[in-house]
Parts: structure tokens; C-alpha cells; sequence
């Protein structure tokens, strides 16, 4: 609702809907029922609008979204309602003014923001645009340039950059509302016509047309696929081009077009995804809501090799004192090198610099090789080699050497939680972290918990998460957990497409054609082939350990595609070696080409192993790739490894490079329908029957023959069914 309240002669209406001021239909009545009141009264010269409890407004009601026609259409006509006001209204900025409460800002004749106070127009991260006049006042208000940055991206601003952008009046350190107030009761009476920003002119920029095609090009290559942002451009362009009201008109034509573009709804979802997998419950009835954290005060990583030197990074970022541990001097300078230089770069971007950062101060960040320096740390991070021998040797080390409510963490990738533990004598303080590389950088943090791991341990790794600003997801244990399980059919599938006829840049292609940051070829180059390839001879699927006699294209009964062992036995790691499955142009080298070697080298692989060619399309690159990543998804939720579909999108939209803008693979599923995924299953399981990853999940059947219930009911059947599947 909005509290109407007249002092003097400024009335106040504050916005009031916890926990953020949220626009709902009720509210929008309530202030506009005041903005009324106030024109009514002649004692009222001036109105005042504030939030609640320190918050502006986060905008439209979110969780009104089932009904965004009404919602979005009506919050125009309030905003024009402000600024059509014959007495000054003055916008008092606290906490958030976003999206929808920025427009109501914009519709103020000033705004006055406390200095801790961020803004922006984040709809088009949910697919929308600011449907609320946003995109043509904000041209007028801060120019073409910053109004485009601003709403194509969705990036909050603080009020310091507001402040220069002209986007507010005045900054203030103390009573944010007193401070407005008395703006006010200054400005009674003086003329509005100028501070009614659909009468201002766009400013100009010199050479619009040639700055604004650039802008496009630009959205656009950061789009991949994403609507939002280039409706959110046109509808800007449309402001330099028309009048107010024209502007006004294809801002709500192209709202209309991202309403029923689909991309809205699956950008909607992953919001609340998000948001659900906070509330993380485990099958034996621990949860958020009953276990508490313990304080980290004081942390440890140990290897500072790909993972270690991100993760320490990470930690500094998030003002968390520790000590970096390697096994030798050698590798502890190297590491340390790395680190810095990150350090440095992180520094660089953020305001304050090094100095905030503080990592030169040895009580903060502190390198060592001495296990010893490791026994007053509240949680240590393990990110050596992935070997299960010296990760056993590692934690039973660590248990111990440290203090006994330490909770000892790994970054495994793989593998299985419970034997780590076996090694200590405090299982219940093992769990799984893992960190997706870059890790100062990929938002996404899997939490592993095993059989022993205690609620206290999960709830601590939870809010680890939250201060490395990053999302954790809780899963189970099982080989590879959720990201890197569904990953494997997904990489195993693209390899066997190259053996049937299709080439690395074909596959890639489509996969980021369909938005996938990077393709599953171009991923293996950079994360490095020799990774799997020691995973592989470990797990005795290629090397020395292979019985002899085994057939070339066969593991255990199953297809196999040794191509990627084959590459690695030419010394082709990728990025690193300068050669993969493309060629780049040294080792190290970042920009890959197809590389006729490689061409020729399948070709000659086919013949030797009598493949026939043929021609692959795009579609069955997309079905054999997506669909068996989602059918181990459905084998995943069957074993209870994930609480729920959100869970596997909140993963692999934050770890995996998956578009947003499809919601994820689990969602996507939803939006394709099960009993197609599952028709296609068993097209392809059929002509491969030798491919597991390709045979239909039995949730997945059991979901397309109750009739494809949306995703939000998906886990009520599992549990009612789970005895017959
Ligand atoms: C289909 C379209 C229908 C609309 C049609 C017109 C659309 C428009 O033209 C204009 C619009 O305003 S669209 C909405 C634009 N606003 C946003 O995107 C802000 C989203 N919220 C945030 O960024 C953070 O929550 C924020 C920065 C505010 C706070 O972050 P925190 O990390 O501190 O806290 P959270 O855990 O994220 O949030 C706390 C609780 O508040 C709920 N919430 C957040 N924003 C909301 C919003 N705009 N409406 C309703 N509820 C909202 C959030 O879900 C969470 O609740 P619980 O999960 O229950 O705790
Ligand atoms: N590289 C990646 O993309 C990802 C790797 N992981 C996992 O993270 C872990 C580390 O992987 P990377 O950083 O890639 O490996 P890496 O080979 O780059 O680094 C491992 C580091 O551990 C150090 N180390 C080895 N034994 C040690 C000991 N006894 N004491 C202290 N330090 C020791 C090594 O000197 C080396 O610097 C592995 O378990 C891996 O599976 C997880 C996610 C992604």
C-alpha cells in the first residue's frame, strides 16, 4: 500500500509493501489515490514520495507476474500521473529505486537519493523492458549513451554515478527524506515545465545514426539469442527518432512483443530459481529453515593451482583472512605469482583498489607450505590434484592438524564425497564445495553433502556461498554430482556426432547458435583434454591399464569413442598446447580455427573403424546433445541428488554457460513438452541402443504418461510414484 501523511505544506506518500516497496496493483491505487489527495488540497504545495523501512521501490510486483498486462499497463498512467502534477514532486531515494520504481522516480520533478542508494532498470534481465514510459524519459533525463547502457544491461548504478549522470538532483549522506523535504519546500512554486522530462528533447550525440548502428552491433553480439536487449535498444532508438507520445507507443508495442515471446517467462523462472534454491532441504530432513551457520572468520585453500588461485582470490574479495598452502616452495612462488596478478586485476576494477583489498597484509592473506599455519582456520578448501589417493591423505592430515569444529571442504569434481570422509575423523564436517574455473569469476557454487555431512555444514557452506557472492546449489553425492553427471552425455554425445560425420565447428555452432556461451569442442580446448584424459585412465576406461584385447569403440558393453584419448596421445590438451580440436595460433592461444589436420585425421578414423559419413543438420545436433544432458536430469531428480528441476537450471545457467533466456535445460524441457524429449529419446536410443545416455529416464516416461504436468508438480509425482518407476 502507500501511506498518505500531510506535514506542513509538503504531503508525503510513502510507498509501503515489504519486504521492497514492491509496485503492486494495491500499491500503484494507494499512490495514486494520494498524489489525488494532495492535488485536492489546497493546503498541499509540494508532495514528497519515500518507502518504507529504507527502501524505495524494487519495482513492479514480481510476484504479480502472472497477470503482467494489467500490472505493466497500469503503472504508465501513474507515472504520467506524477509529472502531469501542477505541484513539485520530489522522488526521496533510499535503498533501491529499480525498474518499475525508477520510472515512478523519473516521473518526479526531483530526485534526491542517499549516497548508499542503487538504481537501475533491470527488466530486461527478466525479459521485459521498462514498460513504463522508463525508455523514453531516461534518454531525456541522461542521454542516448548512458540510457542505453543502462537499460540494455539492467546494471544497477550507485547513486555516486547517478549523481554524475544527472539521473538525481542531489546526493545526501544523512535523513534522505528530511533532506527531500526540505528540497520541496524550496521548490514551491517555481515553474515545472523544464523538470517534466517527456517535454525535454533527446539530447543529441554527434552522428546518432553511426553511434547508435555501433550500439546495436554491439547488444546484439552480447545477446546470443536474448530478445530483451535489442527490443530495450529500439524501443531507445525510438526516442530519438519521435515525439513523446510516438516513443511512448512503440515502447508499449515492443513490451507486447516481449511479453509473448516465451523468453520473459523462462527469464522469470530462473529469478525465482534462484531464489528457491536458497531454501535448500535435504532427503533426511535437514534444511535452511532449522540449521544455523557457523562463522568463518578465518580460512585455508590448499593447491593453488587453476582452481586454488580463484578461489583464494574469491576470499580476499570477500574480506576473508587466510592462509594459501602449496606442497613445495616451487609451486607455492608460481602460485603466488598467479595470485597477485589476479588480485591486482580485481583491485584495478574496484573503487579503493588494493587498499580495500589489503592483500599484501600477511594477518589477511598468507602463503605457506607449513600444514601447521592451518590450525586455527574456522573452514579449509582443498584444491589439489583430482586424485583420490591424495585427497584421503590430505584430509586425514587435516583432521588432524585442525581445530575440531573446522569444517574441511573439496573442491572435487567428481569424485565421491563419503571415501574423502572415510579418511577423517569428523565426517560430518566434509563436504563438498565446487568452484566452476574461472572461480573468481563463474557464479555458480555446488554444495556436496555426503552421508555423514551435518546440516551445520551445509548451512555453513550456504552462507559462504552468499559472501563470495555467489549462488550455491545443494546435491547429493554421486559421481560427477549434478553439473559435471549431466555434462558427461552431453560432451559424449557431441563426440560420437564427429565419429558419425559431423565436425567440431558444426556442433559448436549449433550449440552456441542456440546460446551456449562456448560449444562443448571449444570448451574441452579451453578447459583442457588432458583432464578427462588422466579421469579416463584412472577409471581404466584407456592407457596402460586397458585389458588387452579390448575392441577400440567399446567400454563395458557400451559405445566408447576413444577420439579424444587419440588426440591427447598426438599431445593435443587444447588452448594449452596450441592444438585441440581446433588449431590456435601458439600454445595459449585463444582464437581457434578449424584445423585441416584434424579433418583429415577423422576422416581417416572413420575408415579405418568402417563409419559410414553422413550429413548431420542442426536439429539432431541439438536433440542428441540437449536431450540426453536432460535425461540424466530426470535419472538425477529420480534418485533424489536434487531437490527439484530449479535446482539443475539454477546450475547450469550459473555454471555452464546455458542462455538464460531458455531457463534452463530443465525448464527448456518443459517448454519443448515431455512426451517429445521422450519421443526423440527413443528415436535415437533406438538407432544407437549401445549409448546409455540416450535410453529414456523413467521419470522422464512416467512425466510424459501422466500428460506433462508443469515442472512445479514434477516432484509431487515422484514421490506418490517413485516404487514403480
Ligand atoms: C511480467 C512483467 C510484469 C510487470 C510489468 C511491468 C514491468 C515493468 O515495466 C517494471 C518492473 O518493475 S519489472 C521488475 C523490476 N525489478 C527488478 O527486477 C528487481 C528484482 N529484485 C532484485 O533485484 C533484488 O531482489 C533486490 C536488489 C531488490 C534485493 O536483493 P536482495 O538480495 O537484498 O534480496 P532478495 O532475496 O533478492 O529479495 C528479497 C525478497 O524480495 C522479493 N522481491 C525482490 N524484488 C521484488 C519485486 N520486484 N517484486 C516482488 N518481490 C520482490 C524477493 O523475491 C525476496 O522474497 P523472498 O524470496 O520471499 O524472500
Ligand atoms: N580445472 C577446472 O576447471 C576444475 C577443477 N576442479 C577440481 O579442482 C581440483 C584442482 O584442480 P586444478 O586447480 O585444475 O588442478 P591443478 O593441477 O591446476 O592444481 C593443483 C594444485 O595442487 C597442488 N598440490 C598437489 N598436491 C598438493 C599437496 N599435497 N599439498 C598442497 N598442494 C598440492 C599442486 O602443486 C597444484 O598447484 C581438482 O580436484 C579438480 O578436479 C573443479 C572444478 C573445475
Amino acid at each position: 500500500m502507500a501511506q498518505y501523511a500531510r506535514g506542513s505544506a509538503v504531503a508525503v506518500i510513502r510507498l509501503r509493501n515489504p519486504p521492497v516497496n514492491a509496485l503492486s496493483r494495491a500499491v500503484l491505487q494507494a499512490l495514486e489515490d494520494g498524489l489525488k489527495k494532495a492535488d485536492a488540497d489546497p493546503s498541499v504545495k509540494a508532495v514528497m514520495i519515500c518507502g518504507e523501512n529504507g527502501k524505495f521501490s524494487a519495482g513492479a510486483d514480481i510476484r504479480g507476474f502472472s497477470a503482467p498486462k494489467r500490472l505493466g499497463g497500469a503503472l504508465g498512467p501513474v507515472v504520467s500521473l506524477i509529472e502531469s502534477s501542477e505541484k513539485p514532486v520530489v522522488a526521496a531515494i533510499e535503498g533501491v529505486a529499480l525498474g518499475g520504481g525508477l520510472e515512478v522516480a523519473l516521473g518526479c520533478h526531483y530526485r534526491i537519493a542517499h549516497v548508499k542508494a542503487r538504481m537501475g532498470l533491470p527488466e530486461v534481465t527478466l525479459g521485459l523492458l521498462p514498460g513504463a514510459e522508463g525508455t523514453q524519459r531516461l534518454p531525456r533525463l541522461i542521454g542516448v549513451p548512458a540510457a542505453l547502457d543502462m537499460i540494455t544491461t539492467g546494471k544497477h548504478i550507485p547513486a555516486t554515478e547517478a549523481l554524475k549522470l544527472g539521473l538525481v538532483d542531489e546526493i545526501v549522506e544523512e535523513n534522505t527524506i528530511e533532506a527531500a523535504i526540505r528540497l520541496a519546500n524550496k521548490v514551491i512554486g517555481q515553474p515545472l515545465g523544464p523538470r517534466r522530462l517527456s517535454l525535454k528533447p533527446v539530447p543529441k550525440v554527434p552522428n546518432m545514426e553511426a553511434f547508435l548502428d555501433e550500439a546495436l552491433a554491439k547488444v546484439k553480439r552480447q545477446a546470443r539469442g536474448c530478445l530483451a536487449p535489442e527490443l530495450c535498444f529500439q524501443a531507445v532508438r525510438a526516442a530519438t527518432q519521435s515525439p513523446f507520445a510516438d516513443g511512448v507507443r512503440r515502447e508499449r508495442e515492443l513490451f507486447q512483443v516481449l511479453l509473448s515471446s516465451g523468453q520473459a517467462q523462462a527469464l522469470q523462472y530462473a529469478f525465482f530459481a534462484e531464489r528457491a534454491v536458497r531454501r535448500w532441504a535435504t532427503p533426511g530432513g535437514a534444511s535452511w529453515s532449522s540449521a544455523a551457520p557457523q562463522p568463518v572468520r578465518r580460512a585455508a585453500v590448499i593447491g593453488l593451482g587453476t582452481m586454488g588461485r580463484g578461489i583464494v582470490t574469491s576470499l580476499v574479495k570477500a574480506n576473508i583472512p587466510l592462509v594459501a598452502l602449496e606442497q613445495d616452495l616451487e609451486n607455492l612462488n608460481k602460485g603466488r605469482k598467479a595470485v597477485m596478478f589476479l588480485l591486482e586485476r580485481e583491485a584495478m576494477k574496484m573503487e579503493g583498489g588494493a587498499q580495500v583489498l589489503d592483500f599484501h597484509n600477511p594477518a589477511r592473506l598468507q602463503f605457506t607450505v607449513d600444514f601447521d599455519l592451518l590450525r586455527d582456520v574456522d573452514l579449509v578448501i582443498e584444491a589439489v590434484f583430482e586424485n583420490m589417493a591424495l585427497k584421503k591423505e590430505i584430509f586425514h592430515k587435516l583432521s588432524k592438524i585442525c581445530k575440531p569444529g573446522a569444517l574441511l571442504c573439496t573442491n572435487t569434481s567428481a569424485l565421491n564425497i563419503d571415501e574423502i570422509a572415510s579418511a577423517t575423523n569428523r565426517p560430518q564436517q566434509v563436504i563438498g564445495t565446487h568452484f566452476f574455473s574461472p572461480a573468481h569469476v563463474m557464479r555458480l557454487l555446488e554444495i556436496i553433502y555426503g552421508r555423514h555431512t551435518s546440516p551445520t555444514a551445509i548451512a555453513t557452506a550456504m552462507q559462504l556461498a552468499t559472501a563470495l557472492k555467489k549462488v550455491g546449489v545443494v546435491v547429493g553425492n554421486c559421481f560427477g554430482f549434478v553439473g559435471n553427471r549431466m555434462m558427461f552425455p552431453y560432451v559424449q554425445q557431441a563426440v560420437f556426432l564427429l565419429e558419425e560425420g559431423s565436425r567440431p565447428d558444426a556442433v559448436d555452432q549449433a550449440l552456441e547458435d542456440f546460446g551456449f556461451k562456448i560449444g562443448p569442442f571449444r570448451m574441452s580446448d579451453l578447459a583442457g583434454l588432458d583432464v578427462g584424459w588422466r579421469s579416463r585412465k584412472d577409471q581404466g576406461l584407456t592407457g596402460p591399464s586397458l585389458p588387452a584385447g579390448t575392441p577400440a569403440r567399446q567400454r563395458r558393453g557400451q559405445r566408447y569413442s576413444p577420439l579424444p584419448d587419440l588426440l591427447c596421445e598426438h599431445g593435443r590438451f587444447g588452448q594449452k598446447t596450441g592444438k585441440g580440436w581446433y588449431l590456435y595460433e601458439k600454445a595459449g592461444g585463444r582464437t581457434a580455427t578449424p584445423d585441416p589436420w584434424l579433418l583429415n585425421f577423422l576422416s581417416q578414423y572413420r575408415d579405418t573403424h568402417g563409419i559410414q559419413t553422413r550429413f548431420i543438420d542442426q536439429e539432431e545436433i541439438l536433440e542428441r546433445c540437449l536431450f540426453s544432458l536432460i535425461n540424466e536430469g530426470f535419472a538425477i531428480l529420480a534418485e533424489g541428488i536434487a531437490s527439484g528441476p530449479e535446482h539443475l537450471d539454477v546450475i547450469y545457467i550459473n555454471g555452464y554457460g546455458w542462455p538464460k533466456h531458455r531457463g534452463g535445460p530443465m525448464f527448456y524441457a518443459s517448454t519443448v513438452g515431455l512426451p517429445r524429449v521422450l519421443a526423440k529419446l527413443q528415436k535415437y536410443s533406438e538407432a544407437h541402443p549401445d549409448v546409455p545416455g540416450l535410453q529414456p529416464s523413467a521419470f522422464l516416461k512416467k512425466l510424459a504418461a501422466v500428460g506433462n504436468p508443469p515442472l512445479k508438480e514434477w516432484m509431487s509425482y515422484l514421490s506418490q510414484q517413485s516404487s514403480k518407476l
